[in-house]
Order: structure tokens, then C-alpha cells, then sequence
């Protein structure tokens, strides 16, 4: 249990909670940790903080302390790709071990945070996430929380850890370039560039290029070729729109067995297409993603490269998020844009 006492009779007693100090613009952390033993040097120190008393620690078997409390919850959230810090003023904040696409139980977090004495908050779910950046952060509220509480709360959310970082996977992908003027060297090709960077975010690869004229059949042969040769992924850019030589989608609908989308609800990127040839995802471009940096392109290349086969119903939920407010200081992925 814990006891309160005056500064100066707490001195040789064992310290039941981090002791936070702030001195504005200079620091803010922990003056005292959890588990001191307070020294008689350190009262005056203790009452610039502003404490006249402190709680210590005294043996109990039915009342967490915060730094385990938190650790507890921790261990609910912390799933492959997370790594974790040490408690610092009763919380422990969960980080990226690698790369990856964030996963987020939304609903399950939720359960966790309906329960009283306890929090957690993390980022959104599906945002591409760089190896170190912090994912989340949990505590319980009080400074001790009875031993039952919290095994009410584990045993409600289960073994199943509540966040994951996924790997992105290895892609190779195929780049056709489509639209009779850049065929015809009246403009030089500035899509593929902009993919192969944007691949190279996720690890991957753009391993074959193609550039073909506005003509269904053509573009369908480059398909087929570019499945042929084993692909992870292939995107067609250009020729996505309502001009009567928009031609790219017919064609990839030649050469898929499943349509997912025509049309997204995300702008920029309203005639992005995605579908399906035998489990290999093949993507219909519109040119606004060669010209703004952030599309939908940004929303769904994580996803496939993590794995994942998007469905329309998950194309369709990207319209709440899916506007992008090009900002003059871009800072997605940490923006609303892409966050249903
Ligand atoms: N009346 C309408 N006009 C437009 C609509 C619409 O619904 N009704 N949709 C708009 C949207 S949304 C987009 S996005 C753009 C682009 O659509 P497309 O994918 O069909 O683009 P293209 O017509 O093929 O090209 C537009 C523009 O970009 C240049 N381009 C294309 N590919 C390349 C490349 N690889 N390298 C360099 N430049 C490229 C192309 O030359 C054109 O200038 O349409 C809106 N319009
Ligand atoms: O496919 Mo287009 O602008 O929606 O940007």
C-alpha cells in the first residue's frame, strides 16, 4: 500500500511514484524516479517542486503501481514490430521496431479505453510508419489500481496484441506508361520516376518499364507481359480519365479477372482503378499523380505492399479522409488525409 507523508519525515522511505519537473522551455521529466529512497539532501529540492508531501510505498499484493500498470497494458498493444520504453512518469509509449504499414484494432482499443482507471492512444490505423516513430502511448490513471481491474481488462481483450507494424514485402513492379504523346516523344515520360520513388519507400522495385500509345489493345499486351514475367505489382499510368482515347482502363479490365474499383472517393485520384489478375494487383494511374506529391496512390501503395488485398468496401470508407488539403508544409502521413 502506499502512505503519505511530509517531506521531511519521508526521508530513508521508498518513493511510489515519478516526481515530474518542468521548467518552461528547459526540461520536463522526472526530478525523482519510482523506487527512490529519499535522502535528506533532496527535501529542499522536493518543496521547490512544490510537494509538502509525498506518497511511499509500502508492500501490497492487491494494488498494481503505475509502471507495471502500464507495462500491463503494454502488453496488450505490443504486437510483431513494436518495441517499447521504459515507464517514465508512469508511461510507457510504444515505437516502430522497422518500417512498415501500422495496424490498429480500432474497435478492440476502444473496448480497452471504455474501461475506467486505464487509456491508451495511438496513431491511426494503415499509416505507413518509419522504423523509431512513436506509435502509441498508455498508462493506468490513478497511481495504483487494484489487481482485479486490470485482469478484467486483459481477460476482455485477449492474447491478440492490438497493434502490429507489417513488413512491406519485397515488390516488383511494372511500370506502362500510356498516352500516344509521350509514344511519340512529344513529352518526355515524368510518371515513371515519380513511381520508382515512391516504391522505393516501401522497399520495392520498378524492374520493368513500358510506354505504349493510347490504344486498348497494345496496352493490354503490355499487361499481359508485364504479368508474364512474374510481377508483384503492375501500374499503368495516364489515360485514366473521360477523353474518347482514355483508353487504360478498358484495357486493364482485359487483362484482370477482378474488378475492384473504378473510381475512388479521394482526391486527388478520383479515376484511380485497381483489379485484380490472378491475386496480382494492377493499377490504373490517373495523371494528378505524377503532379501532386500526395494522391491515393500514397493512400493504397503501403497497404499492397504490406500484403494486404484492399476491397471495395475499404476503397469506398477512404472517402471520410480521402480529401487532401495540399498544405503549403506537407506533413502527411501525419495529416488527415488517407485516415478513415
Ligand atoms: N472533362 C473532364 N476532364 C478531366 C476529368 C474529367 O472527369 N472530366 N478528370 C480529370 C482528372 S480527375 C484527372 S486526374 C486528369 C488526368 O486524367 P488522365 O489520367 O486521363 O490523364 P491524361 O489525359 O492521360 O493526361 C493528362 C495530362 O498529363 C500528361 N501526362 C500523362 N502521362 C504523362 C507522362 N507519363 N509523362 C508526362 N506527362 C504525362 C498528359 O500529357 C496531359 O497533359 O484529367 C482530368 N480531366
Ligand atoms: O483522378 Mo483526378 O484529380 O481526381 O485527380
Amino acid at each position: 500500500m502506499m502512505k503519505r507523508l511530509k517531506v521531511e519525515e519521508a526521508v530513508g522511505h521508498v518513493l511510489a511514484h515519478d516526481i515530474t519537473e518542468i521548467k518552461k522551455g528547459e526540461r520536463k521529466g522526472p526530478a525523482f524516479k519510482k523506487g527512490y529512497i529519499i535522502k535528506e539532501k533532496d527535501v529542499p529540492h522536493l518543496l521547490d517542486l512544490g510537494k509538502k508531501s509525498v506518497y511511499i510505498l509500502e508492500n501490497s499484493e492487491d494494488r498494481v503501481h503505475e509502471n507495471e500498470g502500464a507495462a500491463r497494458l503494454a502488453d496488450l498493444a505490443q504486437g510483431s514490430g513494436l518495441k517499447r520504453t521504459e515507464p517514465s512518469e508512469g508511461k510507457i509509449n510504444l515505437l516502430a521496431a522497422h518500417d512498415g504499414l501500422l495496424k490498429v484494432e480500432s474497435s478492440r482499443l476502444k473496448q480497452l479505453n471504455l474501461h475506467p482507471d486505464v487509456m491508451m492512444a495511438t496513431r491511426h490505423n494503415n499509416t505507413p510508419v518509419e522504423k523509431g516513430e512513436k506509435l502509441a502511448g498508455t498508462r493506468i490513471i490513478p497511481l495504483l489500481i487494484a489487481d482485479e481491474k486490470l485482469r478484467e481488462v486483459e481477460n476482455e481483450l485477449g492474447d491478440k496484441p492490438l497493434m502490429r507494424v507489417k513488413h512491406y514485402e519485397d515488390m516488383k513492379a511494372a511500370v506502362i506508361t500510356t498516352g500516344s504523346e509521350v509514344y511519340e516523344g512529344r513529352v518526355e515520360d515524368q510518371f515513371t520516376e515519380v513511381l520508382e520513388e515512391k516504391l522505393e519507400y516501401i522497399g520495392g522495385d520498378v524492374v520493368l518499364t513500358d510506354i505504349k500509345p493510347d490504344d486498348r489493345q497494345q496496352i493490354a499486351e503490355a499487361i499481359s507481359s508485364a504479368l508474364a514475367a512474374e510481377v508483384d505489382l503492375v501500374v499503368c499510368t495516364g489515360g485514366m480519365s473521360v477523353d474518347p482515347d482514355d483508353v487504360t482502363r478498358f484495357a486493364i479490365e482485359d487483362e484482370t479477372d477482378e474488378l475492384i474499383s473504378y473510381g475512388a472517393p479521394v482526391l486527388p485520384g478520383a479515376m484511380f482503378m485497381l483489379a485484380y489478375a490472378d491475386n496480382v494487383p494492377v493499377i490504373g494511374l490517373p495523371a494528378c499523380a505524377m503532379f501532386y506529391d500526395v494522391t491515393v496512390l500514397d493512400i493504397m501503395l503501403p497497404r499492397i505492399a504490406a500484403g494486404e488485398k484492399i476491397r471495395a468496401e475499404e476503397i469506398a470508407e477512404a472517402g471520410h479522409g480521402g480529401l487532401c488539403l495540399q498544405c503549403e508544409i506537407c506533413r502527411y502521413p501525419e495529416c488527415s488525409f488517407g485516415r478513415s
